[in-house]
């Protein structure tokens, strides 16, 4: 059975720790340290309060639901450790020097970084991009105002421009516009919208290239503990690790 070391104990990491059995989570660490204890209690893994003594113990694949500036600090320990790594806070890797140093440390190893597709559909086939000329990459994001923490009484556009600008303005909001650039092996548009209408987290893709065209709209109900991260985003950790197990890999 695969085994888990949790960076990261807020709200993915909850969900991922009540869907434990087909995995099993071994470690777990938060700069909180109560939320480490809180998985603790759920999973009866091990809560470390320093990451030096987390990365030692004994599981297979680090999963990284914490932040984009915990991805920069830890991630190339985490590959020098021996240890796969399942990365959520994409943004980390908009920085083509660090993804360099990312890529460089796991082939060293011999070990893999897992993307999950997060908090939208459409990520695998957008691989093609880096065979074949794609025209227009744009995402456009629409959430409320407590999931981008930020006041609106109407609808209006709060950024338009290139995801590697956009991840640093919005670090919790914006990552799969990081993960359709590094699918698609070229830098997204990005169009950020805030509504108080909505109390969804909705993201619209417009893709177009010598393939054709295609449009995605996903209405993502937002996750119980944070508005900003969409239950979907937990999900599709949880398919990424129960794939892992699996001879036979379905889709790009
Ligand atoms: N790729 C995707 O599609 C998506 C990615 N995300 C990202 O996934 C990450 C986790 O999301 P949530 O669980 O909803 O966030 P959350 O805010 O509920 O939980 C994050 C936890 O990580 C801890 N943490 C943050 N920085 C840390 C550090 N340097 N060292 C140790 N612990 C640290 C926090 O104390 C907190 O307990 C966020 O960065 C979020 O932006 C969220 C949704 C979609
Ligand atoms: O969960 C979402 O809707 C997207 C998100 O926060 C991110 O990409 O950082």
């Amino acid at each position: 059975m695969l085994r888990i070391g949790l960076l990261g104990c807020g709200n993915i990491g909850h969900i991922i720790a009540r869907h434990a059995g087909r995995f099993t989570i071994v470690a777990v660490f938060d700069q909180v340290p109560d939320r480490a204890r809180e998985i603790e209690a759920i999973s009866g893994a091990t809560a470390y309060r320093e990451f030096d003594s987390f990365i030692q113990a004994g599981f297979d694949i680090v999963v990284e639901a914490a932040s984009v500036s915990a991805v920069k600090r830890h991630a190339p320990d985490v590959l020098a450790h021996g240890k796969d790594m399942v990365i959520m806070s994409v943004g980390a890797l908009t920085d083509p020097g660090f993804r360099n140093l990312i890529r460089a440390k796991a082939r060293e190893n011999g070990r893999k970084v897992y993307i999950p597709s997060g908090a939208i559909f459409g990520l695998d086939n957008l691989k093609i991009g880096r065979i074949s000329t794609l025209r227009k990459l744009l995402l456009r994001t629409t959430k409320s105002p407590a999931a981008l923490g930020i006041e609106a009484h109407e609808r209006r556009q709060i950024f338009a421009g290139k995801a590697n600008e956009c991840i640093k303005s919005f670090p919790k909001n914006v990552n799969v516009s990081v993960a359709m650039s590094l699918a698609a092996g070229m830098d997204a548009d990005v169009e950020l919208f805030v509504d108080p209408a909505v109390d969804q987290n909705v993201h619209e893709l417009f893709i177009e290239g010598d393939f054709g065209e295609t449009y995605v709209r996903v209405t993502n109900m937002p996750s119980p503990d944070n508005p900003a991260t969409s239950y979907l985003a937990a999900l599709s950790v949880l398919s990424l690790l129960e794939k892992m197990d699996d001879p036979i890999v379905v889709g790009t």
